[in-house]
């Protein structure tokens, strides 16, 4: 199987193109070429795809086998690598997920795609989902008890799940131990992707994420959307706001006239290669 590393801001993928490629059990695929020491190595497998509702499809699995919905940072990448192998000469390009179809511009620079921005949609609050102890007014944040701790959650859709919680101090949080209580819990039936949060003024925050069926990763793009969007509604930051991410920093613009989310950012080929699967 072809195949080509890329990275959005270290959040990495296997991209195959599909065009070209197929790929039969792409849930193993993921499990076996995710695996960084018995595989390639990377946050999952992303599936470049032909599409009859777009320019492309993308179909992607987490290092744990499992389909997401979507993915800002394999999305960036997906554009990248359509425009700079020929898929494509269009500096504007539409590409359908399990999220519905995104639209995305590409900045060339000497005949690659250097900068993506990606039209995310519209977020959908969800906190309601949480069960709170006490019945109390509609809140945007709400209590969610992780391991006997109380943590404050906000619930933001992106097309997938994301549960967001503020905090003064992520650096020296123990992710590990944490993350898989946010991950699996009750009020998640799908499990979530988990933000923690620290802002540092009205237009710039910090972020780690633990991923729902990859963990921790140095970046996840609809993690920093809904990050922003869950900064605005709890009164932290102004619309524009540059989430800081340990693999990089994203730009996130939620345009509320029409209430949909713009994310920038870059995308890199790490190396093509091939691999018997
Ligand atoms: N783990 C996510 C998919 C990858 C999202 C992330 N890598 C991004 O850039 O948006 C999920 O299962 O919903």
């Amino acid at each position: 199987m072809k195949f080509t590393k890329m990275q959005g801001i270290g959040n990495d993928y296997v991209y195959v193109n599909c065009l070209e490629e197929e790929v039969k059990n792409p849930s193993e695929v993921a499990k076996k070429v995710s695996d960084r020491h018995f595989g390639i190595g990377s946050d999952g497998l992303i599936l470049i795809k032909p599409s009859e509702k777009a320019d492309f499809e993308m179909e992607m699995y987490n290092a744990d086998g499992s389909q997401g919905a979507m993915c800002g940072n394999g999305i960036r990448c997906v554009a990248k690598y359509v425009y700079d192998y020929g898929l494509t000469d269009k500096t504007q390009v539409s590409v359908d997920t399990k999220s519905g179809i995104k639209y995305l511009d590409l900045t060339v620079r000497d005949g690659k795609a250097v900068e993506i921005k990606v039209n995310m949609g519209s977020p959908v609050l969800e906190t309601e989902k949480i069960p709170m102890k006490y019945p109390q007014s509609p809140v945007i944040s709400k209590p969610l008890n992780v391991e006997e701790n109380i943590y404050e959650v906000t619930a933001v859709s992106m097309g997938n799940p994301h549960a967001v919680v503020f905090m003064e101090d992520i650096q020296n949080l123990d992710l590990e131990k944490v993350g898989p209580g946010f991950e699996k819990h009750m009020a998640f039936p799908e499990s979530v992707n988990t933000e923690f949060v620290h802002v540092l003024d009205r237009n710039t925050v910090e972020m780690r994420v633990w991923e729902r069926g990859s963990g921790e990763t140095l970046a996840c793009g609809t993690g920093a959307c809904a990050v922003a969007v869950a900064c605005v509604l709890n009164g932290y930051t102004q619309e524009q706001v540059t989430v800081k991410l340990l693999g990089g920093d994203l730009k996130i613009f939620w345009d509320r006239r029409d209430n949909l989310v713009y994310m920038t950012g870059p995308a890199e080929v790490v190396f093509d290669g091939e691999i018997q699967i």
